[in-house]
């Protein structure tokens, strides 16, 4: 059995944080998002990292794991690193960075002699998603080693659902009204999180068939999960942690920053 590798998905602007720099730059209570997830993987045991950065990034990305890695020092002041390689991530879509992140997993495993089989769990973790509990991320680990090729972290959704219609504006109210159509039993919906993880081979061969199919940035997967699902594959799921939240807007960031000042 081999160790959980992950690859960090940072290459997002953050527009809707209200900067004009990358989102994972972001500091929380002083801390990056970058680092805050960085280190979470790192303490839930994966032993090496891809970080998908924006292209005219990599470098002052890397400036935040010195050497190459990313130390972990306990209470009791001993300390243990994990390589991290930092690469360019893509513009188009989500798909394409992490298909990018997974090339250079192959070569972070080969410099650093790491194994990489086709049963290695290895996960696609959103930088965004930064106070994500280790436990969190070992549940998927351990289901992912026992067996599921992938596996995602979910939470039952708590929203009433509609779908609705085309938009016809009011000249009036300066708004679209949509028409509700129907409304969704949400007793078998939920909501999905990260990291998901993938044996080796599931996440590769998915990406893979995906790029044969032609998939662009217009129909690009929003997860890797669903990758899979197109490719005929099964997913599982397991209980997801509300703070595994993705930090996306400026509320996101308030409401973060409340949670780490009350841990
Ligand atoms: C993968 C994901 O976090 C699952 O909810 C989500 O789809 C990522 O979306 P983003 O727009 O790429 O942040």
């Amino acid at each position: 059995m081999s160790t959980a590798l992950a690859v960090l998905t940072a290459a997002g602007s953050g527009t809707r944080l209200g900067g004009d720099g990358p989102k994972a730059l972001v500091e929380l209570a002083g801390t990056t998002l970058l680092e805050r997830s960085a280190r979470g993987l790192a303490q839930a045991g994966v032993a090496g990292i891809v970080v998908t950065a924006p292209a005219d990034q990599v470098d002052t990305f890397a400036t935040y794991f010195p050497d190459g890695r990313i130390t972990l020092t306990s209470e009791q002041g001993e300390s243990c690193s994990i390589p991290v390689l930092v690469v360019a991530g893509s513009s188009a879509s989500r798909q394409a960075s992490v298909a990018l992140g997974l090339d250079a997993l192959e070569t972070l495993t080969e410099t650093h002699g790491m194994c990489l089989d086709a049963s290695t769990p290895v996960l696609v973790h959103d930088a965004a998603r930064a106070l994500t509990p280790p436990d969190a991320i070992r549940r998927v680990i351990a289901a992912v080693t026992l067996g599921y090729n992938a596996v995602i972290p979910v939470l039952p959704v708590t929203d009433t659902l509609k779908q609705v219609g085309d938009s016809t504006a009011s000249a009036h109210l300066g708004i679209g009204l949509r028409p509700v159509m129907a409304t969704i039993d949400r007793s078998a919906l939920v909501s999905v999180q990260t990291p998901q993880g993938f044996a080796w081979s599931t996440l590769r061969e998915a990406h893979e068939s995906a790029r044969t199919r032609g998939a662009n940035e217009r129909t690009a997967a929003t997860d890797d999960a669903g990758l899979v699902e197109d490719a005929g594959g099964q997913v599982m799921t397991v209980p997801g942690d509300l703070l595994s939240m993705k930090v996306t807007t400026r509320l996101d960031l308030a409401l973060a920053t409340l949670l780490l000042d009350q841990s």
